[in-house]
Formats: C-alpha cells, sequence, structure tokens
C-alpha cells in the first residue's frame, strides 16, 4: 500500500509531495510576497513553478506580464482553464517544462515558491554559478573569502524577508520556509568589474601596492589608457577599439591567477616600458584611497567599487 497518499485539494488536482507540490494556501502569505518582491513598472516576472496558480494570479493583478514555467501537465490544463483570458491578451505565457531542462526566457524577476526538491540547482541555474554557497555569500576575512565571491555579490544582493509557517501550506511540508530575495545588480559593466577584481586577487597575500607595482601590469594598463585617450580625441566609436584591448580573457574557473606567470596577459601587452608618469598616476591613485598597503583579502563590495571609481576618474579602466 501506498504509505504516502496524494491528496485531493483544490479543483480536483491531487498534490505529490515527492513533486515538491504544496500549495500556498494562505492569500495573506501571497500578497505579502508579491508587496514585498519589489517589481518595477517595467518588470517582466518569472514565476517557476506555479502550480493551480494561486501566486500566478496575484502576479497578474500588478499588470505585468508573468511567464510561468511548471513541468505538471495537469497544472498545465488547470492553469489553462483559470486564466485564458490572460493567456489570449499575452499577459502570460505558460511553459510546460521542467524548469531545470529548460532555457531561461527573457525576464526582469523571478518571484516564485518553488519546490524544495530543486532548490538548490535552481537558484545556482538561476545566478548561473556552480559554486559552493560558502564561497558565494563569504565576506572579508572569511576563509572562503575570493574574487568569485566578490564577484557573485557584485551581481546579487541576497535578503530575507520573512517567514512562512508550514501550516501556510497544502499538504503542509516538514519544515518551515523562508522567503528570499536575490536580486541581481546590474549597475556597472561587469566585464570592467571583472578585469578589476582578477587583477587585485591575482596575487592575495600581496598588497595591492606590490600588484600595482608589476611592469607588465602597468604596461598593459598604460596601453589601455594611451588607446582611450587615441579614441577620446579622434572621436571613435569607443566600444569597438575597447573590445581589441581587452585585457583578461572570461574565464570563470580560474580563482587565483599568477599575473607573473600569466602568459595570456603577457602576450596582451605589448612590451612598450612603462612612462614613470603613468606609473605615478596608477600609485596615486592608491595612495588617495589609502589601498597602497591594502590586501584584496581585507577589502569588502564598497572598497572595490571606490578603489574602481577612483582609477576610472583618472581615466584608467580595466575592460
Ligand atoms: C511549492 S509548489 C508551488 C505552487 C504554487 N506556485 C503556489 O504558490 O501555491 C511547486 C510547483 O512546482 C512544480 N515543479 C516541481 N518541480 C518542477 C520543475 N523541475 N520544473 C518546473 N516545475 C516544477 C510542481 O509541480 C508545483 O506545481
Amino acid at each position: 500500500m501506498n504509505k504516502n497518499p496524494p491528496r485531493i485539494c483544490q479543483s480536483g488536482i491531487s498534490f505529490h509531495k515527492s513533486k515538491g507540490q504544496h500549495i500556498l494556501k494562505n492569500p495573506g502569505t501571497i500578497d505579502k510576497m508579491v508587496l514585498r518582491s519589489g517589481i518595477n513598472p517595467t518588470d517582466v516576472i518569472l514565476e517557476i513553478g506555479p502550480g493551480t496558480g494561486n501566486l500566478t494570479n496575484k502576479l497578474l493583478e500588478t499588470g505585468k506580464k508573468v511567464i510561468a514555467i511548471e513541468k505538471d501537465p495537469r497544472m498545465i490544463l488547470e492553469l489553462q482553464r483559470r486564466f485564458q483570458e490572460q493567456i489570449i491578451s499575452r499577459k502570460l505565457q505558460i511553459i510546460n517544462e521542467d524548469v531545470l531542462q529548460s532555457d531561461f526566457p527573457y525576464f526582469d524577476i523571478c518571484v516564485a515558491n518553488i519546490p524544495y526538491q530543486i532548490s538548490s540547482p535552481l537558484i545556482t541555474k538561476l545566478l548561473s554559478h556552480t559554486e559552493t554557497y560558502n564561497r558565494l555569500w563569504a565576506k572579508p576575512g572569511d576563509k572562503h573569502y575570493s574574487r568569485l565571491s566578490v564577484n557573485t555579490q557584485f551581481r546579487a544582493k541576497v535578503s530575507h524577508l520573512f517567514e512562512v509557517g508550514r501550516n501556510n501550506f497544502r499538504p503542509p511540508p516538514k519544515v518551515d520556509s523562508s522567503v528570499v530575495r536575490i536580486e541581481p545588480v546590474k549597475s556597472l559593466c561587469f566585464k570592467e568589474w571583472d578585469g578589476f577584481i582578477r587583477i587585485c586577487f591575482s596575487r592575495k597575500s600581496k598588497t595591492l601596492g606590490s600588484i600595482f607595482r608589476q611592469k607588465s601590469l602597468l604596461s598593459l594598463l598604460e596601453n589601455n589608457y594611451n588607446t582611450l585617450c587615441q579614441i577620446k580625441s579622434s572621436e571613435v566609436c569607443p566600444d569597438n577599439v575597447v573590445a581589441q584591448v581587452g585585457l583578461i580573457d572570461d574565464d570563470d574557473e580560474e580563482e587565483e591567477m599568477e599575473i607573473e606567470n600569466n602568459e595570456d596577459i603577457m602576450m596582451k601587452s605589448e612590451d612598450v616600458g612603462v612612462g614613470s608618469e603613468f606609473k605615478n598616476k596608477v600609485l596615486s591613485v592608491l595612495k588617495r584611497g589609502e589601498f597602497e598597503d591594502k590586501r584584496s583579502l581585507q577589502l569588502n563590495q564598497k572598497d572595490f567599487l571606490r578603489l574602481l571609481s577612483l582609477f576610472n576618474e583618472v581615466g584608467i579602466h580595466f575592460a
């Protein structure tokens, strides 16, 4: 006999715990989730696992476009029955797929009551990372703190919003839940940020003063600087030229890179010798921000942003 029989709960559909089908039955919790998710006026919303559509309904009430990915065909039929009008007016798009196997459509914000079984791979997929959480959220001073931590926290801000007790679900799961907001940060050019962070973490144990004194690095930065100055004076489209002098390849796998040994960087750096004027410019930025004697392992997100903007202020760029 089946010890864990499915229970009939809504519109004649039996919910399977094995598929993570715990339907939110408390309208207050749904309202609060939508309210606190911080949806912007132009956002396209992605909902993962809409089930019978209780959260979908509230999301549609915001007037935004909703794209819902659901694996269970029985739920799809129910959604099609419940939201005929919104499907016709293209306010709701339903995709009948396993979210872990499907390519994400374009979306600005993801609001979902996600199935517990897939929460880890799903969040990993959402953040496009495969690393462990320790490394993702490590802070300065933690043993896991690395270029990866800084880059992930650059891309996403994570905050805990509120708790939802297990009795708000039908059937109730074994544990209470948390509503968490994972907010991708879009403001800065990631390529430039990543180029800069790679350099800062190239020799973790060294001070920034010693890293930025390396001839190969100074020569590379000076080449970039001169090219940008030429672009400015001749009004050539900067994007094209900056791409040609791109500092460092996008290789997220390498956590630590020794600049001295990195042929990739050396190859891109034409050995033109470093003018002392340029070297002074770089060192004066470090001095101005009091970064010369600091090590990357001690710095947080704000410190890195401040140093990058000090470099940018004097025309030094990293992408
Ligand atoms: C926790 S229920 C949430 C239902 C509804 N959104 C609510 O708030 O009441 C999770 C839903 O995710 C669906 N689901 C489970 N695994 C999935 C997967 N791999 N891809 C897409 N949907 C999945 C289940 O069928 C179920 O409808």
